[in-house]
């Protein structure tokens, strides 16, 4: 059962190399048992946090505190972490059941203990019947899950993944993604899982954390992110946002909150309403992306791309189409602004 003692601290955390700092100071606690995504841009230093935890990369500065336990400097085998590596980090020329048993021929330990012990993960990660198999011989999904019993012979409090769905097809990767789930709600030990896809870590995670250049931007619960954004950068990396400069600094807008009507005459609703023009309408399914220029007087210049995108839903749409070209006017409500931090 996994408890408060099972905390991760990361105090400090930096990591150079030469004159580039990869990681500037991070100052995280990610309480025992979560399901924490580290989230950002690719060079934002989510790989090197993740690597420094695991022990696969030494610190400049800063320690990491696991139960308690300062763990900076132990080896990746003694500190309580394990990483799930990529598919295809699997032995090519071990079975499936050697491939998991390796970490403990490592340290020794006999081989009828080792193999009865790997043979239990196959059976969590449902891969008893391939335990004989090359990993050759198995799909993507498969490798995945042998990686992950490979990953938990160490018995770790903490269970690291490094884009662990990146090399999965989409079907797969919606699969995957509700088995890395279950895994993590049976097993009751902390995943941190590094992502660059704001989708996952939402459907993922009960801790965000956003990153940009060596920074947190934000961590907070997926929710709380997506409706408060604290600035510019998560507003847009999250996505679904407005952003735009107003007088009282930048806001953010939902875009399935920003109304768009046919006229200039919708009445108003307690909030702005602009003139706009409709640049591009982008059909999604259950919901259709309106892409909207702000009408500012000018002659509308396409190249720099749409100001607004409004989310309606397909109903909502269809009842009165628009298409590029068409006039409308786009406003939302004093409550659904949403001022950044600058
Ligand atoms: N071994 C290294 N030597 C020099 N610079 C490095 C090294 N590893 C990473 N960096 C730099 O540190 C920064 C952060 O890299 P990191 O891999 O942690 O980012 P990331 O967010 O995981 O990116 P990605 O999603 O592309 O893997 C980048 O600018 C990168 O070029």
């Amino acid at each position: 059962m996994t408890t408060a003692r099972n905390d991760l601290e990361l105090i400090g955390l930096t990591k150079r190399y030469g004159d580039a700092t990869a990681v500037a100071g991070i100052e995280l606690r990610i309480a025992g048992g979560s399901y924490c995504c580290l989230l950002g841009p690719s060079g934002c230093g989510k790989t090197s946090t993740l690597r420094m935890i695991a022990g696969h990369e030494v610190p400049t500065e800063g320690h990491v505190v696991l139960s308690g336990r300062e763990i900076t400097h132990l080896s990746p085998a003694e500190r309580g972490t394990a990483m799930m590596f990529q598919s295809y980090a699997l032995f090519p020329h071990l079975s499936v059941l050697d491939n998991v048993a390796f970490s403990a021929r490592m340290k020794g330990q006999p081989k009828a203990q080792r193999d009865a012990r790997a043979r239990e993960l196959l059976e969590l990660v449902h891969m008893t019947p391939y335990a004989a198999r090359l990993p050759a011989a198995l799909s993507g999904g498969q490798q995945q899950r042998v990686a992950l019993a490979r990953a938990l012979m160490m018995q770790p409090r903490v269970l690291l993944l490094d884009e662990p769905l990146s090399a999965l097809d989409p079907f797969l990767r919606v699969r995957m993604r509700a088995e890395l789930k279950r895994w993590h709600r049976e097993l009751g030990m902390s995943f941190v899982h590094v992502t660059h896809s704001q989708e996952e870590a939402m459907a993922l995670a009960d801790l965000v954390v956003v990153m940009n250049q060596g920074r947190i931007e934000q961590a907070g619960a997926p929710r709380e992110v997506f409706e408060r954004p604290r600035t510019e950068f998560v507003a847009r990396f999250i996505g679904a946002h407005n952003v735009m400069e107003t007088p009282a600094g930048k806001v953010a807008v939902r875009c399935d909150r920003v109304l768009v009507g046919r006229s200039e005459g919708t009445s108003a609703t307690g909030g702005s309403a602009m003139p706009a023009t409709v640049i591009d309408v982008e059909y999604q399914g259950s919901q259709v992306l309106v892409h909207l220029g702000a009408d500012t007087g000018s002659e509308l210049d396409d190249a720099a791309g749409p100001d607004w995108t409004a989310a309606m839903s397909d109903s909502q749409f269809h009842a009165s189409p628009l298409s590029p070209g068409d006039r409308a006017t786009m406003q939302w409500r004093e409550a659904d602004v949403h001022v950044l931090e600058a």
